[in-house]
């Protein structure tokens, strides 16, 4: 078997964390005897620097004529003066859009070690998180109109906001076509108290519901309730459908329920085989270079693309399985225990007991990467 993957590490940590997931990329292979071929792109700042564009044409011909893409973030403070038009963030849209991968699914689950991780009490976490967001991607707001333009002497400027019919239908199939897979439950968020596009958004994912989907049951919420109910009760939720703004929001809420944004893998998709996958968290300036950005997302981002491009459900499963078993052994700092104030008296003696009970050690990008790598051989040579 061939596979042919077009790399796009992009800015700030992507490079350092895109590197650990080809790592275990790479012993999938491996193992399985498939004949892999990666093709390394410039994006967004990168691409920028080097040839003015964040989205040179020669990327985006690469990325088309793979099976998948995997991505690691863009941006960064050197390029945020640049026009919207002209910033990192751009190439990431348009790649996005250039190849019709409408579909972003974002799964958040806590993994049972992280649960004293997450900021929410352990009540609440143990009544179970683990939801997809499936954000809508190639529309609303993000793509609309846009425009600054001078009135009475000031500045004013305009993003519009526009859904049509097919756009959502597609993406309402797609979350229902997952929650069939999953727990049969949908949460249409909206804002259709408020705004025109909500209002089609929530009668179309209804429409299809009950027309194509009977057995799913289908409910709604808006969207500032919906914020509130992840951290009061993420349990009810099985599969959120969203258009663009308000899932790239809440995916990033759900992220850190999980125990740090770090964890967070994505997959965007078209609705054929081909995806991209990245994890959902940026660039993160303030920690690149320094080697202790957590690479599990990126890495399960190749596990998500494993399962929807190549079918490989079971290295999938043996991905997420390593990646399990490294929480219980070494972390970036990220997820480290947060560092207790010893009491004078018993300083010494905290810090002994709570580093023999715990047995975690810290680790960098590299250091994790390798052992879920090496954990991903184990498991398949066996
Ligand atoms: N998909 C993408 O490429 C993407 C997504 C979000 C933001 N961005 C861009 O990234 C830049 C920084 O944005 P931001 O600071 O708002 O968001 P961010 O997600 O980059 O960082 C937010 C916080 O989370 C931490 N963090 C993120 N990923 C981490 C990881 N893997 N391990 C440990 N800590 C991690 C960062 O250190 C930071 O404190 C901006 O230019 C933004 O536009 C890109
Ligand atoms: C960088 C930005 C364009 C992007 C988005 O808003 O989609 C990011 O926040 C994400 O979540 O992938
Ligand atoms: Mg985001």
């Amino acid at each position: 078997m061939d596979m042919k993957i077009t790399v796009l590490k992009g800015d700030g940590i992507g490079p350092e964390i895109v590197d650990e997931a080809i790592k275990v990329l790479k012993v999938v292979c491996e193992c399985e005897n498939i004949n892999l071929t990666l093709d390394e792109q410039p994006i967004g700042g990168v691409a920028i620097d080097k040839t003015g564009d964040p989205l040179p044409q020669e990327t985006i011909d690469s990325c088309k004529s793979s099976d998948a893409v995997l991505l690691g973030a863009v941006g960064g403070p050197k390029w945020d003066a640049l026009p919207t038009d002209k910033r990192p963030e751009k190439g990431l849209l348009r790649i996005r859009s250039e190849l019709g991968l409408f579909a972003n699914l974002r799964p958040a689950r806590i993994f049972p070690e992280l649960c004293s991780n997450s900021p929410l009490k352990d009540s609440i976490v143990q009544s179970g998180v683990d939801l997809l967001v499936v954000r809508e991607l190639t529309g609303g707001i993000y793509f609309g109109k846009k425009g600054s333009e001078q009135i009475n002497g000031e500045q004013s400027s305009y993003d519009e906001m526009r859904y049509s019919e097919h756009e959502i239908e597609r993406i309402a199939r797609a979350a229902f076509d997952a929650a069939a897979k999953r727990h049969r439950k949908v949460t249409c968020v909206d804002k259709a108290n408020v705004l025109e596009t909500s209002q089609l958004f929530r009668s179309v994912v209804a429409r299809i519901g009950a027309k194509e989907y009977p057995d799913i049951e289908l409910s709604n919420l808006y969207v500032d309730n919906a914020s509130m109910q992840l951290v009061n009760n993420p349990g009810q939720f099985d599969v959120i459908v969203t258009g663009n703004l308000f899932g790239d929001i809440l995916s990033d809420e759900a992220a850190m329920l999980t125990g740090s944004i770090g964890m967070l893998p994505s997959a965007s998709l078209g609705g054929s085989g081909f995806g991209l996958y990245e994890p959902i968290h940026g660039s993160a300036p303030d920690i690149a270079g320094k080697g202790i950005a957590n690479p599990l997302a990126t890495i399960l981002s190749v596990a998500m693309m494993l399962k929807h491009t190549f079918q490989m459900t079971m290295h999938a499963k043996v991905i997420e399985a390593a990646v399990e078993e490294s929480l219980s052994v070494l972390r970036t700092p990220d997820l480290m225990p947060a560092e207790e104030e010893p009491a004078h008296s018993l300083g010494g003696y905290i810090t002994e007991v709570f580093g023999t009970r715990t047995g975690l050690e810290t680790a960098t990008t590299g250091e994790l990467g390798d052992f879920v790598a090496n954990e991903v051989r184990r498991a398949l040579e066996k």
